[in-house]
């Protein structure tokens, strides 16, 4: 007659070896555009995110939202452009997108972590800025620069203050959004899963898991069946070089290589449309999308301060 009950035990059970493993461990949450596009995937996630934040985890939101810039950019009459997978960034296209990230996504999801019973505390130019970056240079093409505009890269992260939010039970968020260290003032966009990337590697996280609109990596885009589970940086060098990795999910594995490079543990890409994806995915064995692991890992001790990024 308990049998529901003792089930749920289980459960929770199941779930204590990772609790302990992963208690004050951070974990980089990246939250792409497409999984914003459905308002029930995201508050499902920031569930999750309180959830792991309760059992004391110590998780870090980084988000983009490209779909809402492009949409506010449309509705401002400005038509997009993108070159080499960045979005041309001017100043009139500058102050759309640090509208929509920092004034209305980052305000959206610090919203619901409280709501949720969460704390949560959004870091931006409009209250505190914690990622500093500099223009992104991109190679020389046909003997001409490839002028990106005000696109940047993050080069460093006020990692102390990301800490001791986490050590007070506040869950840091941030836009993908960076103060220009050569131009005092001045704003840089910066590709979302770059930037969390960045703050992955600052913070030594465990994980970083990026939340998309795909189930991981897939071998066939079209086929959800041909999920790859488990992956090493030589194995996702190949699958770019091949081009099975293309568009919106060459950025992230470049990420995750990097962080992995950098000292993070493990980073996975994951479905954030599942319900309760991040959870599976860092709570069970099998786990539910793509995780890439490093092959060794480097030394974790880190520097007090402001800390420099490996930028490539
Ligand atoms: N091998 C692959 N497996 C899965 N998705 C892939 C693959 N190669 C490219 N993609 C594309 O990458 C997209 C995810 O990147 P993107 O649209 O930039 O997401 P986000 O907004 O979450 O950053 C997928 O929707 C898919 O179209
Ligand atoms: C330079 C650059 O391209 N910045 C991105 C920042 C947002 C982002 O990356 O959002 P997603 O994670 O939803 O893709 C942009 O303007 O769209």
């Amino acid at each position: 007659m308990y049998e529901e009950a003792i089930r749920k035990a289980d459960v929770l059970i199941a779930a204590l070896g990772y609790m302990r493993k992963f208690h004050g461990r951070y974990t980089v949450i990246k939250l792409g555009g497409s999984v914003m596009e459905s308002p029930e995937s995201l508050q499902a996630l920031l569930v999750d995110i309180v959830f792991m934040q309760t059992v004391g985890m110590r998780p870090v939101v980084v988000h983009g939202g490209g779909k809402a810039i492009t949409v506010a950019m449309e509705k401002a009459g400005l038509t997009p452009r993108w070159v080499k997978g960045r979005r041309y960034t001017d100043d009139a296209t500058l102050e759309i997108v640090a509208r929509v990230l920092a004034e209305e996504i980052n305000a959206d999801i610090e919203r619901h972590i409280n709501k949720f019973g969460g704390r949560a505390s959004g870091l931006h130019h409009k209250t505190r800025q914690c990622l500093f970056g500099r223009r992104l240079l991109m190679p020389v093409e046909d003997g001409e620069p490839t002028d990106l505009g005000r696109v940047g890269e993050v080069v460093e992260v006020d990692a102390p203050v990301l800490e001791n939010l986490c050590l007070a039970g506040v869950v840091p968020v941030l836009p993908s959004l960076a103060e220009d260290e050569d131009e005092e003032g001045k704003l840089l966009n910066v590709n979302a899963d770059t930037a969390a990337a960045a703050v992955a590697q600052a913070l030594r996280a465990d994980k970083l898991v990026f939340l998309t609109d795909t189930p991981g990596i897939l071998r066939d885009r079209n086929e959800p069946s041909t999920l790859i589970r488990g992956l090493t940086p030589d194995d996702c060098r190949d699958l770019i070089r091949d081009g099975v990795v293309d568009k919106g999910m060459i950025p992230k594995v470049e990420a995750c290589l990097t962080s992995l490079e950098a000292g993070v543990r493990k980073t996975h890409i994951i479905d954030g449309r599942l319900r309760h994806s991040l959870l599976l995915e860092i709570f069970t064995e099998s786990g539910v999308g793509t995780e890439i692991a490093a092959d060794e890992h480097t030394d974790r001790a880190s520097p007090p301060g402001r800390r420099p990024v490996l930028v490539r």
